[in-house]
């Protein structure tokens, strides 16, 4: 059936749309079966996802799989960041998770950042400073908001902490998607005793943080397509499983388009940046992940063409129109209460302008924040990987090429957080570095587009009506 060379393993990514799997040979990288099943987000004030959902999503998956999964001999699950997951005593859901993409706790945010020795502190015991997509914050507000929750609560976990133990019986997580809580200090990569108690959660709900390269567990389940005894490898947040599917290197920086836009890059020190654009999180590998992370990118601009009648390639170059595309608030930069933005519209203004004016203002947000997640001396003109969903559009391709003004690597492998999981179960088998097996595995291949001008003046535009719209985008639309 599968004809692999190698043994088996599954890496799978289970992200805000969907949860995706992919049964990878471990000899040659080739995906030799895949899955992918639909969640649901709710819609409105808030965020938010039954976890119960991502665990048919990924059976579902699995499924699609066919008998490729019923041989492999490891798994792995990166996920989503940041996702509140509170269980009860019988280890179901007190309510949904609170999603990475909620702004409801930017109060609770900002709040915590002042009560607990301001921005600087936070950024140098943590790695970040606190945003409201950061579970720490997810907590508060939910302990403000919704206190006979947290009383029922007997367990925390992440989104990915959540299906690994249901796959194994054991409480786990990793220092990657740790590093995204807030309770997690970068600077001692141990929970944090004060800030757990600063917000009341006791660390005895909180997973062991397996070590990189640690088996987490073995699948304990009989109603899986997998065999007695295969290994669970401790996964780790999306963007650090992408991380290790391209077996980064310092220098490379990826720009990751999907329901999020994130840019990271390998740093050469612990990540600690007190204005908090910059998240200092940590990887699956032993080393750091420094990422900017914006709220609207794939799902935005497709809103946008949407709204327009147009398909997301129909685009045309935008003139003088700026939109800022905030439709669910902002992160980078930190605008929380943010709507979208419109300006530069006259009589003879395009529908296809404005749709690249959305892709304009979703990527001189990443591009922005590019320079701040880079060490001082890197090379600026190292190719961007683009990866994510949205890394397959053409219109993305151009604008980040155009506005970077920097050469472009598309890889053919189109889930890089899922292959990264499997480099991460094939590490558990063979003993290897995982980011060893994805550079084996050549995760990276693709096209390198060429250069093309940067338009500097785009950048320009966008970022003045940034500060010169500031008041607004503070206030939002209350
Ligand atoms: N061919 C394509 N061109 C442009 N965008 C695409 C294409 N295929 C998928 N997408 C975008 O990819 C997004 C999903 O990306 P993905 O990285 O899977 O998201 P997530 O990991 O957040 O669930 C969708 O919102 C869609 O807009
Ligand atoms: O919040 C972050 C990173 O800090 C997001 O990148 C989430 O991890 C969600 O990722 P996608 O579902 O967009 O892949």
């Amino acid at each position: 059936m599968s004809a692999a060379e190698g043994p088996l393993v599954v890496g799978v990514d289970t992200s805000t749309q969907s949860t995706k799997a992919l049964v990878v040979d471990v000899a040659t990288g080739r995906v030799v079966a895949s899955g992918q099943a639909p969640h649901t987000v709710s819609s409105g004030a808030g965020r938010e996802s039954d976890p119960r959902q991502w665990w048919d999503a990924l059976c579902e998956a699995l499924r699609q799989c066919g008998d490729a999964a019923r041989e492999a001999a490891a798994v792995s699950i990166g996920g989503q960041q940041h996702g509140l997951v509170t269980l009860d005593a019988q280890g179901e859901p007190v309510r949904p998770a609170l999603l990475w993409n909620d702004v409801r706790s930017a109060p609770q945010a900002r709040r915590l950042t002042e009560e607990l020795g301001g921005a600087k502190f936070w950024a140098e015991r943590t790695g970040s400073v606190p945003a409201a997509s950061f579970t720490v914050t997810k907590w508060a507000w939910l302990a403000e908001n919704e206190p006979e929750a947290v009383r029922a609560t007997r367990a925390v976990r992440l989104p990915h902490d959540y299906l690994t133990e249901r796959l194994t019986g054991e409480c786990t997580t990793d220092r990657g998607d740790a590093s995204g809580t807030g309770w997690w200090a970068s600077a001692t990569e141990a929970y944090d005793p004060e800030i757990l108690a600063h917000v009341g959660l006791d660390q005895a709900l909180l997973p062991r943080v397996v070590r990189p390269g640690e088996v987490a567990g073995t699948v304990h389940r009989h109603d899986l397509p997998f065999s007695k005894g295969t290994l669970v490898a401790p996964g780790t947040g999306d963007n650090a499983a992408a991380a290790l599917g391209r077996g980064l290197r310092p220098g490379s920086p990826v720009l990751s388009l999907g329901t999020s836009g994130t840019v990271y890059a390998v740093p050469r020190h612990r990540p600690a940046d007190p204005t908090g654009t910059v998240a200092g999180f940590a990887d699956a590998h032993g080393d750091w992940l420094p990422l900017a992370c914006t709220l609207n990118c794939t799902l935005a601009v497709d809103r946008l063409a949407a709204l327009l009648g147009l398909d997301r390639e129909a685009v045309e170059p935008a003139g003088g129109v700026t939109l800022l595309p905030y439709l669910d608030g902002e992160r980078t930069p930190n605008l929380p209460h943010a709507a979208g933005l419109l300006t530069g519209l006259r009589h003879d203004t395009t529908g296809g302008q404005l749709l690249q004016a959305a892709y304009d203002g979703a990527v001189h947000a990443l591009l922005a924040a590019l320079d701040l997640v880079l060490d001082e001396d890197a090379d600026r003109s190292a190719p961007l990987l683009l990866i994510g969903g949205g890394a397959r559009g053409t219109a993305w391709q151009q604008t980040v090429r155009r506005l970077s003004g920097r050469p472009v690597q598309v890889p053919e492998a189109r889930e890089l957080v899922a292959l990264g999981a499997a480099a991460q179960a094939a590490g558990l088998l063979t003993g290897e570095d995982p980011a060893a097996v994805a550079r084996r595995w050549d995760t990276a291949r693709g096209p390198v587009l060429e250069p093309v001008e940067r338009d500097g003046a785009t950048m320009d535009r966008i970022s003045g009506v940034l500060s010169d719209a500031a008041a607004l985008l503070e206030r939002g639309t209350d």
